[in-house]
Parts: C-alpha cells; structure tokens; sequence
C-alpha cells in the first residue's frame, strides 16, 4: 500500500467502510490481503506471517495474505473463530482497466459477497451432519418472532415465542449466527445488530412475496405479525450478505406452539442430545445413534431429537415406519444400499440456486433425482406401505424430464469448474460436437502438419509444440536454426531459448486459429447449456428439494430401524395418560461406552404413573442414580422424536415439557454462581411443569449448606408432588428426604443397591424399592484411591457425628412435626383469622383514643410486625 491517499488506498477505505466490521479479503491478482487491524486479527487466528505494506500517516501498513486457490480453508478457520469476512473481487481486468483509464488505471473492486457462518453454502465450509442455521429475532410487544433458515438447503421456518422463550429456542435451533433489530436491550449476546427498519411486517410480507412471485402469502400459511417482522430481517440480512444474489430460500412454514415436547437449554446440554457436555458430538445421544446414511438424514434426525413431537398421531406416524423397517431386514438392507449411493441434492440444489452451483452439483442432482426414483419403484411394490411413506412416495418422482434432460446433457461425472469445459455429453448437441471435432481434426492436422515440416526441412527432432502465451510453434534443436531462420524458409522466428529456438508458419497459423475459435465456441455453447440446466432446476427448485426431504425421512426411519435392531430396542406405546412405564430401561450412551470395554449394563425398570408419579431415589455415589434418571429422560425423547427406545418394553403417557436439572453444575460462564444457577433453573421447573411434565431432579440442594440444602431439596419434592404434580424421579443423598413418603402418598422411595463384601464395595447398578440403608461415602472414596490416613481419619469423624446424631435426632430432628407443604401454607392463614376474631371482638364506641392506640400496638404486635415506625 502506498503512502499518502492514493487511488489504490482510497479504494481500500471506501470498501472497508462497506465491510464495516466484516474482516475485508482485497483481492490482489492471485492473493486476498488484509490491512491495518484486519491484518492483525487474521494473521493471529490463522497463524500467518504478519508483515507490513508501504505506509500510512507515516506509519507502515500492518498487512498478510491468503492465497486465492486455498482461500476456503482459511475463511473456515475464521469463521470458526467467530469472524465475518467480505470478500472484494476485482471486477474488471487489468487489461479492462487500462483501456478505460491508461496505463496507471486501478483495477476496479468492489464487495461481492460477506461470507459468514450463518450464511455459508460452500461444501468445503460446511458440515455435511450438521444443518447451518441462521436465526433473526423480531421483539415485538409481548413476543419474539424467530426467523430460521439454513440457507445450504433452503428450509425456513417461523414461530413466535414468550420473551422468556427465546433461549430455549435459540438452544433448540441452535442457530450459527443470529441477527436482531439494533439497539435491542435484551438481544442475546453475540448477535449481530441490523437496522430496525427491515425488522417491519410489512417489509417482511413484501420481501416474502416478491421472493417467491406470490400476491399472497395465505397458501403457505398463516403468518403473525411477529412472523413477519422476523422474516423481514432475515431475507433483508440475505440480500445484503448476497450483494443481491439471493440464496435459495423456499416457501416458509410455521412451526405451532405445543407441537413439540419443550426443552430448556440447561435440560438439553444435561442431556447431551446433540452435543456432549465438552460441546462435541463424540459422546452425544445423536453420536450414539446416529445410524442415517446420507447427511440430510443426519440432520434431520438431529432437528427430530431436537425437537421431538407431542402429538400422539404424528409420534405413531413416524414409529409405524420405524416398525415397518425393523421388521423386515432384507428390504431395509435394499433401501440403505440406495440411500448410500445418495448424493446430497439437497445442498447441491442450495448452491445451484445460489449462483454457486458446478456441473458437479448438476450431476449430483441427475444421480440423486434418478436415486429417487429408484426407491420409489422399490417401495411401490409394497401394498403395506406405512401412511408416512404412502405420503412420501409421490414426492420420490415426478422429475423424469428433468432427468431425462440431464441424463443426455451432462458427461457421467461432470467436473468441479467449468473454466475448461467438458462436461456436456456427445451426442447432445451436434454444433457442439462439430466444434470439438474441428478441435480434435485440427489438432490431427497439426500432427500431420508436424511430419510435414519434418520431411520438407530434414530435421527429424523438429516438434510442434503449444503453451499459454505463444499458442502453438515450431520448435527445433538451436543447432538447426540457421536453415529456418532464412528468408525464404517459410517460417517466421518468434523466440530465442538456451538449446531451442522457436518458429511459426503461415499453414499453422491458420490451423491453430481455426482451433483456438472452435475452442472458444465449443466453450461458450457448453456455457449456455450450463446455464438452461440451471434455469430448468431453478424452475424445480420447490419439487426437487421435497424429494431431497422425503429421502432425508426415509434415511432417518431406516437409519432407526436398523439402530434399534442392532440393540435390541423396542417400538414403545404411546399413550395419552400420565404413565411413564419402562420395563428393563438402558442409558443408550452409557451401555455403548461400557460394551468398550466387555462391561455389561444393568438395565432397570422405571414405573411410574398417577399414584405413584415421584421416586425418591437414595443410594451410594457410583451406584448409577443419574444414569437412571437420564436415560429415563432419553427414552422419552426418543420416543417422542418417533424412534425405538433401548428398553424391553415401554409405555409412555406423551410428556409436554421435560426437565433435566443437576445440582450445582458449574456455570461459571454465565458469571452466577453454582448453587444460584441451580436455583433459578429449579425455579424455572416450578412455575413452568404441568401435570404432564416429566422431571429429574439430580441432587437439587447439594450446592449450599447442608441444613439450607435439605431444606430446600424438601420443599422442592414436596411443592412437585402437591402443586405441579407431574412425574418426576429425584436422586437424593439426603436419607431424611424418605421422610416424606409419610406424608406424601404418591411418592415412593428407592434405591442403588451396594453391597459391601470382605471390606470392598461392590455397586450393582441395581434400582430395588425402598430407602437406601446408609450412604457408602468412604467406601466410594477408598475406591477412588484417597489415601488410607485420610479415609481413617474420616471414619473416626464420621463415628462422632453419628454418635451425636443418634443422641439428638440428627439432621432430621424435629422435622416430625412439620406440617405438609400446603399446610404450611395454610398456617399463615389461621394466624390471619385470630386477628380478624380479636378485630371482630372490639367495642371500638367503648374505647377512649388512648385504649384504641394501645389497642393499635397490641394488634400489630399480633401481627409480628413490633417497633413500628
Ligand atoms: N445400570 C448400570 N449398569 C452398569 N453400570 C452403570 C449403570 N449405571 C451406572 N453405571 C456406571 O456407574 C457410573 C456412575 O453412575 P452415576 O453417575 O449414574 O452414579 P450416581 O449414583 O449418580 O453417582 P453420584 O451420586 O456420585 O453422582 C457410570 O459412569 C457407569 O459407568
């Protein structure tokens, strides 16, 4: 970069001043550089040389660059690094340049693309299991309108939520990139601000008609203004990302309040559904069964576990496949054969529409649209076909033109670029195939041309050669250069080199012209199929990608079939009563590690329903408590996503919410502390499960004090158990907890079995009735290594403190007494009715002022509110 305000810098600023705090990529011949700060930020998240470019101010320019043929890479590792990037082409050539302003003319640029994670389409930046999403939020008044497409397939989808839902939801979409209206005081952290102005419903209605040609928007469903709003920002932020290219984006639906089973973020990341607690996928619920075959079913199948059904029609809807493809293995075995062969059409039909697509992505189309159809004949054959197949199968054809056009259009595997032509078929267009052959007979020709030369000049080392500048020329060994280098030689000198010299003549000449024209033709007609190919997918783009979401389904019903055969899972009964029956229950994730390593897990029963909806689950530390609880948890959620469940049989009453909560799980991220944390998710459960929820509490009270623990532990089962009155299984070290079982009726206790034998504790992972008998604490610590003094030293405390609590009550002492939770409510109201008795019994025509003051103190003083004032 020059110094002072040069041309070249005065561009630079206009176009950063476009980036604004988009890092700016400036295309330089073969590299993108980066100046000033942008310099710094990437040379320090790619780990490049930074270096310096002339000077500004007096100062040098902090400057680094990315090769432009593998700039992909490090755009992904930006972007990964929380980065956006626009990216300034030079949209004309030097040559373009110089005709239009002389020799020193700078080479126009201008910003033709931001490149940032929600906005992605390209293979090489993209996760082929995972979906890419991009989130706008529109707070209205009393709602949020949420906004999500992945913009790499196209689905899009609008809803509106509480403005106490938005986490859950964002946690549930799990969004790369989110964007708000600006100045929004309550925006989650992290998003991206745009103006408020496209956040409008009205701008909304009008961008969502104008990009899908409609006067209406009634046939793709019913919109709230909120919806809108959201959907306005979204395809506004689309078009400023794209520069105006637009990406694919189809016809929106509405996702309903109430159809899905609702989860809070803190119960999915203590579920570990799409990512385990370290934020990968290895040791996820999905990772543990992910059994699809193609990424669009991948992705599918996380979106189901994400957000599973609540409708007892659409759960079977999804079983009935699942069964009908568990129980006859051969035809599943045919089916993933085609599935494997499946191309993601889906992805390549987002790049096509982009402006991004290759003749790849168009084969990829043809390949995966015939796939299609080839699976439609296979489950056509059946009479028994499931309903969701039955509704799936028209959209598995119905493409044979497009097909058929592409099939005799492109070459069996079309290449990546076009740049060099190649891809369309012979036979396809016969001016095309006279061009290349004119190519084919004048490159023939030349070779004759070759011998000819040869024979007439008697140099039999003479070659015809071709490369990028001079085109092709006559080369000869320099010691026989004389003889060509006479006047009347016929041949024309062109360059000296160290051994050879090079030459042209007139016949070759004309031959390579007719070539290098044919060339050009054959190129420009290969382009302009190219581009009807495109325009005859765009015009299908709707049909094409429901073929590539019907394949997804399929994948996803196989890839569970074949999981659950593979485990010997059961097809669980659906049922609408509050019953949560699991016979022989396993933890999926946690069979799967111990299988690893020939460990077997011990699968327990989980019986819960309307008089005995709360366990109350004691036991050693080890014994398998939260294992229980979650993979309870688990099996209702795959239930509801419409899969088998690792069980030997199981019945469940539909759940409308589900909670998980561990106690005092570290949140130090959010800056609260542990037992606060814990504190306000428990809330969140009490004021949020109905009678239809189900709950596991896993230690809820541990991160306080011992007597505010308990305390709290026991006013939280109670208040589930009287007020909310859902299910729920809550693990507890507190043995003084199983007193509520006298009080509470549809509670029960039970426990982790332990033994300990010959000194040595031995967990059995085995769920039986009852309260644990005591709690194994030093067992556990000895076998997890603590030193023998210090175990020692703990028995002897340990003795003391069981000494005392025998001689005092204990912990519990004095809890004998206390009333029920909602007794202990009512006992504030039996202290208001004394008052109202003492006001009802006052003469107040007999009291002098002074008796009614005293009077006055006395009732206050009742009241528990002395030294007024
Ligand atoms: N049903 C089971 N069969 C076999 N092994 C199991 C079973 N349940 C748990 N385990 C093993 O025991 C380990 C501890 O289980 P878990 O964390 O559920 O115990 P816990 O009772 O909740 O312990 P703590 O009270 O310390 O939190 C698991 O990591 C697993 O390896």
């Amino acid at each position: 970069m020059a110094g002072g305000s040069t041309p070249m810098m005065q561009q630079y600023f206009s176009l950063k001043e476009q980036a604004g705090d988009c890092l700016l990529f400036y295309r330089m011949g073969d590299f993108f550089e980066l100046f000033f700060d942008d310099a710094k930020t990437a040379a320090g998240v790619l780990d490049i040389a930074l270096t310096t470019r002339g000077e500004n101010a007096g100062e040098p320019v902090p400057m680094c660059g990315v090769p432009v043929h593998s700039a992909d890479n490090y755009l992904a590792r930006l972007i990964r690094a929380g980065c956006r990037v626009a990216i300034a082409e030079q949209v004309e050539t030097p040559a373009e340049a110089k005709a239009r302003g002389g020799s020193k003319a700078l080479v126009k640029r201008d910003i033709v693309r931001f490149v940032t994670a929600g906005t992605l389409t390209e293979d090489t930046l993209l996760e082929s299991r995972r979906a890419n999403v991009l989130a706008a939020l529109a707070p209205l008044r009393e709602e949020v309108g949420i906004a999500a497409i992945d913009i790499s397939t196209g689905e899009m989808a609008l809803e509106c939520v509480a403005p106490e839902g938005v986490m859950a939801a964002l946690s549930r979409i799990g969004p790369a990139e989110v964007i708000v209206p600006e100045g929004w005081d309550d925006a989650p952290s992290e998003a991206i601000e745009r103006p408020r102005t496209t956040f409008s419903s009205d701008e909304g209605e009008a961008r969502l008609k104008s990009l899908h040609g409609v006067a209406t928007l009634d046939a793709f469903g019913a919109f709230g203004r909120a919806h809108l709003a959201a959907a306005g920002g979204l395809v506004a932020y689309l078009e400023h990302v794209g520069r105006g290219t637009m990406p694919l984006v189809l016809p929106p639906r509405v996702r309903e309040p109430g159809g899905h089973l609702a989860m809070d973020e803190a119960t999915r990341s203590s579920l570990e559904i799409t990512q385990s607690s370290t934020g990968a996928r290895k040791g996820s619920l999905i990772d543990c069964i992910d059994r699809c075959l193609t990424g669009a079913g991948a992705r599918l199948l996380s979106e189901d576990l994400s957000a599973p059904l609540a409708d007892a029609g659409a759960i079977r809807e999804r079983l009935e496949a699942v069964e009908w493809l568990f129980a006859d293995a051969l035809l599943r075995d045919d089916l993933r054969r085609a599935l494997r062969a499946l191309p993601d059409i889906g992805r390549a039909l987002g790049r096509v529409v982009a402006g991004r697509g290759s003749p790849r992505d168009l084969g990829q189309l043809r390949d995966g649209l015939g796939e299609a159809r080839n699976l439609h004949d296979l489950l056509r054959q059946h009479d028994s076909l499931p309903a969701l197949f039955t509704r799936l199968l028209p959209h598995l054809s119905g493409h044979g033109a497009l097909c058929e056009l592409m099939t005799r259009a492109l070459v069996a595997a079309p290449p990546t670029e076009r740049g060099s032509g190649g891809y369309i078929a012979e036979g396809y267009d016969a001016s095309l195939d006279e061009l290349r052959a004119i190519s084919k007979n004048g490159r023939r020709a030349i070779a004759a041309l070759e011998q000819k030369y040869r024979d007439e000049t008697g140099i039999s080392t003479l070659k015809i050669k071709h490369n990028g500048v001079l085109g092709y020329f006559i080369e000869v060994p320099a010691r026989h250069a004389d003889k060509l280098m006479e006047a009347e030689s016929g041949f024309t000198h062109r360059q000296t080199m160290k051994d050879a010299v090079r030459f042209n003549a007139l016949a070759l000449h004309e031959e390579a012209s007719r070539i290098a024209e044919a060339g050009g033709r054959a190129l420009a007609a290969e382009e302009a199929h190219f581009e009807e190919l495109v325009e005859r997918t765009i015009a299908s783009k709707e049909a094409i990608a429901a073929t590539a979401q019907a394949l997804a389904r399929i994948d996803v019903s196989a890839g569970q079939a074949e999981r659950a055969a593979e485990g010997g899972w059961v097809l669980p009964d659906i049922r609408e009563d509050n019953a949560l029956d699991v016979k022989g229950g396993r933890h999926p994730v946690v069979e799967a590690a111990l299988a690893t390593t020939g460990e077997r897990f011990v699968a327990n029963d989980c019986t819960l329903s309307a008089k005995d909806r709360l366990w109350l689950i004691g036991g050693p530390n080890m014994g398998g408590k939260s294992t229980f609880l979650r993979q309870n948890a688990l099996i209702v959620l795959l239930a509801q996503a419409g899969g088998f469940v690792p069980a030997e049989a199981a019945s469940i009453g539909i759940v409308d919410r589900l909670f998980s909560r561990v106690g005092a799980s570290d949140n130090l991220a959010r800056g609260r502390s542990t037992f606060m944390v814990e504190m306000v998710e428990t809330a969140a459960i009490l004021s949020q499960a109905t009678d239809r929820s189900f709950v596991i509490l896993d230690e809820v009270g541990r991160g306080t004090s011992t007597y505010d623990g308990l305390a709290l532990a026991w006013a939280v089962a109670e208040s589930v158990h009287e007020t909310v009155r859902c299910r729920c299984l809550f693990a507890t070290h507190y043995h003084e907890l199983s007193r509520l079982a006298e009080t509470c009726d549809a509670l029960s206790l039970h426990h982790a079995r332990a033994r300990e034998w010959k000194g040595d504790l031995v967990l059995l992972h085995e769920l039986a009735e009852g309260p644990a008998d005591r709690s194994y604490g030093l067992a556990v610590a000895r076998l997890a290594g603590l030193p023998k003094p210090v175990i020692a030293r703990a028995k002897t405390i340990l003795d003391k403190l069981e000494k005392g609590r025998k001689e005092t009550g204990g912990l519990g002492a004095g809890l004998g007494e206390l009333p029920l939770f909602a007794a202990a409510a009512e006992a504030q109201e039996e202290q208001c009715d004394t008052l109202r008795e003492t006001l009802r019994g006052i003469d107040v025509d007999a009291l002098s002022p002074r008796e009614a003051l005293d009077m006055l103190y006395a009732l206050k003083r009742e009241a528990g509110e002395d030294g007024a004032g």
